[in-house]
């Protein structure tokens, strides 16, 4: 994701260190791959017009990279958006639906707990 780079302040790096270690499980999980890598556009029918801002794992893991994210909130709001994305595109008793509703409740625990410990 091309964006204009900001200045990396260190607390920034420090910030932001607990998303990057919560992204990073999320990649790991086992039900993570339909979420890995940007919806391809092409080749699923529908998703274009239904999904107005499509987000997934690696378009995430960019932004954090690259300091995009100004606030807490903004790294929440994008790990919503894949899973309600997940939700309005997917049957719940799909394959992808049930890897949706299972990355979400992981998120949720992990995001609680990381909250907990702060
Ligand atoms: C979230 N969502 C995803 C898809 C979708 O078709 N997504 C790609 C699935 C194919 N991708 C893989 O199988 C894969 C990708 C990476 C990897 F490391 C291992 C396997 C369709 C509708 C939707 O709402």
């Amino acid at each position: 994701v091309s964006c204009a780079k900001r200045a990396k302040t260190p607390n920034s790096e420090l910030l932001f260190l607990p998303f990057r270690v919560l992204l990073a499980e999320l990649e790991a999980h086992q039900d993570a791959w339909p979420f890995l890598s940007p919806v391809k556009l092409k080749s699923v029918p529908g998703y274009r017009k239904v999904i107005k801002k499509p987000m997934d794992f690696f378009t995430i893991k960019e932004k954090l990279i690259n300091n995009m994210y100004l606030n807490q909130e903004n790294f929440i709001i994008d790990v919503n958006l894949v899973f309600d994305n997940c939700q309005k595109f997917n049957e719940d008793d799909s394959e992808i639906g049930q890897a949706g509703h299972r990355m979400k409740r992981f998120f949720d625990k992990r995001w609680t707990e990381l909250l907990r410990k702060q």
